[in-house]
Order: structure tokens, then sequence, then C-alpha cells
């Protein structure tokens, strides 16, 4: 088996001193999705915030290439190679495309990866970024954390606000970043399409992990995925005895 690219044990992350994620341990593969699912409020934002040391982590350790970084600076940890493409996203507006990315550029990120990924935006390389669609403005912030030169990248609802269509789009070039070699982790609302391009999913409830296993058990399953997001009875062996056994037993 393939070594996690992040490897996280036990963490615990806090917002504003109160613990909002609890004993989360997971992992992600390198050249593979890993989703991340749960209802509003499930602390997922918070996990993604810890692992980018954008909130505290409590306890629990958090491993990139097999180096602890939970003590790491944000801006260490992304010199180590995290990606983190926040829920808003954000541009320079007032830069050009080209501008938002060569900001970002980083060790061998490069920008005609970028450019062939999405060439609407080599298109547009010289127009600030503030006139561009909503998804092209997201093809700019997926492009920056890809000049990077990312192992790892955290994208956290990246369809928030876009059109179908676009977000399908956007879906199919996270599986190539994953072709890319790069551990991608993925937070998404339409949780059908991400378990399409995922390979492992885990679920969060009020901050702790309630499944973990094949994105293939929970595709199309939302009645399932309804009990997992808001509790019910268990189904499964594994749901039964928790999110330890989930963990153990699904892997
Ligand atoms: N800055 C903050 N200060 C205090 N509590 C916060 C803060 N941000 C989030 N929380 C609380 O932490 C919990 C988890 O929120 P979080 O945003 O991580 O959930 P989420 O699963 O990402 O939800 P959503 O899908 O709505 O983004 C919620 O109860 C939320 O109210």
């Amino acid at each position: 088996m393939t070594a996690p690219a992040l490897a996280l044990d036990g963490v615990a992350v806090d917002r504003a001193e109160v613990p909002v994620v609890h004993e989360v341990t997971l992992d992600a593969a390198p050249g593979a999705v890993t989703v991340i699912l749960g209802a509003n409020g499930a602390g997922k934002t918070t996990l993604m915030d810890g692992i980018a040391g954008l909130a505290p982590v409590r306890s629990g350790t958090i491993r990139l290439d097999g180096k602890a970084i939970e003590r790491l600076a944000p801006y260490k940890r992304a010199r180590a190679g995290l990606g983190y493409v926040e829920q808003a996203r954000t541009t320079f507006r007032t830069l050009t495309v080209e501008q938002n990315l060569v900001v970002s550029q980083q060790g061998d990120g490069d920008l005609g990866t970028v450019y062939r990924l999405f060439p609407e935006l080599e298109k547009r390389r010289t127009l600030q970024a503030g006139y561009l669609s909503g998804g092209e403005q997201q093809m700019v912030v997926l492009g920056r954390a890809l000049v990077s030169a990312p192992k790892v990248v955290l994208i956290d609802e990246m369809s928030l606000g876009l059109a179908p269509l676009v977000v399908r789009r956007l879906m199919a070039t996270v599986g190539e970043l994953a072709g890319m070699g790069i551990a991608v982790v993925l937070i998404e609302q339409f949780a059908n399409l991400a378990l399409d391009v995922g390979s492992r999913a885990h679920v969060l409830r009020k901050g702790r992990v309630v499944f973990s296993g094949p994105c293939g058990e929970l595709r199309g399953d939302e009645r399932r995925l309804h009990r997992l997001y808001f509790g019910g009875p268990p189904v499964s062996a594994a749901e039964a005895g928790g999110a330890g056994a989930a963990e153990s037993g699904l892997r």
C-alpha cells in the first residue's frame, strides 16, 4: 500500500477555545481523492482549518509525508507541500490572472500545468481576476494552489454558488489533480459528485468520524447518507460500533 501523503491520528480542533472536532483519524493517499462529508456545522471546515494551521489543534498528530506539522505555522505547512482552497474563493481582484498565479508560485510549480487544465484562464491571462466569472475565479484559486507544487490539496466546497455545469467541470479537474499524483482532500455539498470522483470517504457528525470506507459504499445511497449525517439506527456492524469500528472495520 502507498504511504499516505497526509495522515491524521486522533486529531482534535478547537474554534474560539471550544472543542469542535474530536479524535479524527484518517489519511489521504497520493493520487487519490479523499472525500469528507457531513451536514452543515459538522466540523468539516474546522477540520480543514486545523490541518492548514488556521484553527488550533488541541491534540493528535498531523503528518505530511511522514513529518509532523500540527505545530507549524500555516506558511510552513504550505511550504512543506500543503495547498488549501478555502471555502470563500478569493482571488486578488485587481491583479491579472497570470499575476494571481505568479504570486503563489513555489518550487516546481508550473503555470503551464494550470493553463493545460484550464485553457480559459490562458485566454484571459492579462485580464484582472475581478472581471472573471465565479467559475473562472474558482479556477484561478485552484490554479494558485497548484502552482505552489503541493503534495496535498485541501478543497473546501468549491462548488458554492456555481452552476451545476461549472461544478461538473471543476470536479473533473479535481480528478486530474489526483491523476498528477496529488493527494486531494475534498469537502463537497454535492455528495454524489464528490463520491463519483473520490476513492475513500469519511463522514463527520458533530465533529466525529461516523463512517470511513470506499466511496462506492455511499454513492447513490441517500438514505444511508442522511442517517450518517443526522443520526439514526445503524445498519451495519461497522456503524453500530461507532467511529472506531467504522475506521477499522471499513478500511
Ligand atoms: N470562528 C468560529 N468561532 C466559533 N465557532 C465556530 C467558528 N467557526 C465555526 N464554528 C462552529 O463550529 C462548528 C463547526 O463549523 P464548521 O464550519 O467547521 O462546519 P462545516 O461542517 O464546515 O459546516 P458548513 O458545511 O456549514 O461549512 C459549528 O457549530 C460552528 O458554529
